[in-house]
């Protein structure tokens, strides 16, 4: 669905994504792991054209995306959610899913401050786009509380809805489980499986290793800005280069206990 060749964006000297050719197969769920700093949310705003490249292309459904401004990406079908919560936590969960998918409509400014017919036609489009995406994560009888009143995991779905309802076929999710309970990350792997049985693609960067093990079908692995292994969980889990990668980086203070141990105790 997504294919990105030599891929690569330095800054000043440091090429924290470097050369890197990878594919991000439809229909499934693609993980991005690696050592603190190995260049995975750099890797998620390339590819959501949130950077631009200093090396290599970026194609989403054979259409070259690497020039594209965000909106322009977003419009095509890619979508993402962020690492820290970027939700409106004074307006309603409704009101957060519109502002979603508004991305998607054609009124400008004008049209909403006179009202036109088009702008009306778009905002209840709005309405409905937004309510579709909040059945998708569950938050339909939320609908009108503020955001900031639901719990954590609550406010993740906000997020993801706000990402569904610009209606994407990709959905790139940028450390999910970051700050959630084991019970919470058990449910919102139940949610992501669900919206890929639905026919949506999933790419995620996420660092609980339980939850990338448990819910990945296809693995990057990252290391200092490099792929240096792809896979099955159990293809890259045993791969000797991945295993230094981590060993090396928890020798200088990084996350290998995340891998070893499952993930939930190291965030605990
Ligand atoms: N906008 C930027 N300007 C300069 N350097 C950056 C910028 N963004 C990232 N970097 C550097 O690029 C490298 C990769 O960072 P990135 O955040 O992509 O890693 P990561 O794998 O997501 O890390 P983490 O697991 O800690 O979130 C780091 O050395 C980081 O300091």
């Amino acid at each position: 669905m997504l294919d990105v060749e030599n891929l690569g964006i330095r800054f000043g000297g440091l090429h924290a994504v470097r050369d890197v050719t990878a594919s991000i197969p439809a229909g499934q769920i693609t993980a991005i792991i690696g050592p603190n700093g190995a260049g995975k949310s750099t890797f998620f705003n390339l590819i959501s054209g949130f950077y631009r490249p200093t090396t290599g292309a970026v194609r989403f459904q054979g259409e070259d995306l690497t020039r594209r401004p965000t909106h322009e990406v977003v419009a095509r079908g890619v979508a993402r959610t962020f690492q820290t919560t970027t939700i409106y936590r004074e307006l309603s969960v409704l009101e957060n899913a519109m502002i979603g998918h508004r991305v998607r409509t054609r009124a400008g400014l004008l049209d909403a401050l006179l009202r036109t017919p088009r702008e009306r036609r778009d905002a209840q489009g709005s309405r409905d786009g937004a309510l579709r995406a909040l059945e998708r994560v569950g938050l339909v009888r939320q609908a009108h509380l503020p955001a900031g009143a639901l719990t954590q995991e609550g406010q993740k779905r906000v997020g993801i809805a706000m990402a569904l309802a610009s209606e994407p076929k990709l959905l790139l999710l940028d450390e999910p489980a970051a700050g959630m309970n084991p019970e919470e990350t058990v449910n919102l792997m139940a949610l992501i499986r669900d919206l890929v049985a639905g026919g949506l693609t999933v790419a995620l960067v996420e660092h609980k290793m339980s939850l990338v093990m448990g819910l990945a079908d296809h693995i990057l692995v990252l290391h200092h800005g490099q792929l240096i292994a792809q896979g099955t969980p159990a293809q890259v889990s045993r791969d000797p280069t991945v295993i230094e990668a981590y060993l090396g980086s928890h020798a200088h203070g990084g996350q290998m206990g995340q891998g070893a141990q499952g993930g939930e105790a190291a965030h605990a």
